[in-house]
């Protein structure tokens, strides 16, 4: 099954896959702690604006709490500045989802938004139909396609290699690259897989 893009986050825990039919030239690169999706020197030019972006974002809240954004475009980066400013993770991600809404591509394709803390995640997508944004307990996933509403998945991940590794084998089409992350108390680890 062909599910696109997906996030899966927990406490302590977060993954996310790029999959890709049209667009399988990418891998995920760390520039400081922040992870980008970046074509790779062969790629084709494209002018689709949607398929390069930081997908993973740590950043320190007011209150000296560590979090991680993630998520599948440019609306990483707001939802990680609303987090340093003190935003709700709730409200961290549905502001710009909202503000920024379904990408308006052939296939409306949503944008999709994980927060993850030490011991605290929540999850996010906007849709054409739905804003939906959940606080989580236990590893939940959610997609571009198909699986476009958040549900339990099993995340068996002990670090962020493990994490990155476990998205990118899982068996959904098309994998292009990975990113995993952990939050242990203030220690962020983050993992790239490129398939390499
Ligand atoms: N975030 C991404 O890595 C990403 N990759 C592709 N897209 C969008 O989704 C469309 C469909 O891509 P695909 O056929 O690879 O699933 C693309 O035309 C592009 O507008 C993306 N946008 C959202 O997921």
């Amino acid at each position: 099954m062909y599910i696109g893009r997906f996030v899966v986050v927990g406490p302590g825990v977060g993954a996310y896959r790029v999959s890709s039919r049209s667009f399988p030239n990418r891998r995920v690169v760390a520039r400081g702690d922040t992870l980008t999706v970046a074509p790779t020197p062969d790629a084709p030019e494209t002018d689709n604006p949607y398929v390069s972006y930081n997908c993973l974002r740590p950043v320190e809240t007011p209150t000296g709490e560590t979090l991680v954004a993630l998520g599948n475009g440019s609306h990483v980066d707001p939802v990680a500045e609303k987090l340093e400013l003190g935003y709700p993770a709730r409200d961290a991600l549905a502001e710009p989802l909202l503000g920024l809404d379904y990408e308006k591509d052939d296939y409306d394709t949503p944008r999709i938004a994980g927060v993850v803390g030490d011991d605290s995640a929540s999850v996010g997508i906007v849709r054409r139909d739905a804003l939906l944004v959940k606080e989580v307990s236990a590893p939940t996933l959610v997609a571009t396609y198909e699986e476009d509403e958040p549900r339990p998945y099993e995340l068996d991940a002990e670090s962020a290699e493990e994490a990155a590794n476990a998205v990118y084998d899982a068996d959904f089409e098309h994998a292009v690259c990975a990113a995993g992350v952990t939050v242990d108390g203030d220690d962020v680890a983050t993992a790239t897989e490129n398939g390499e």
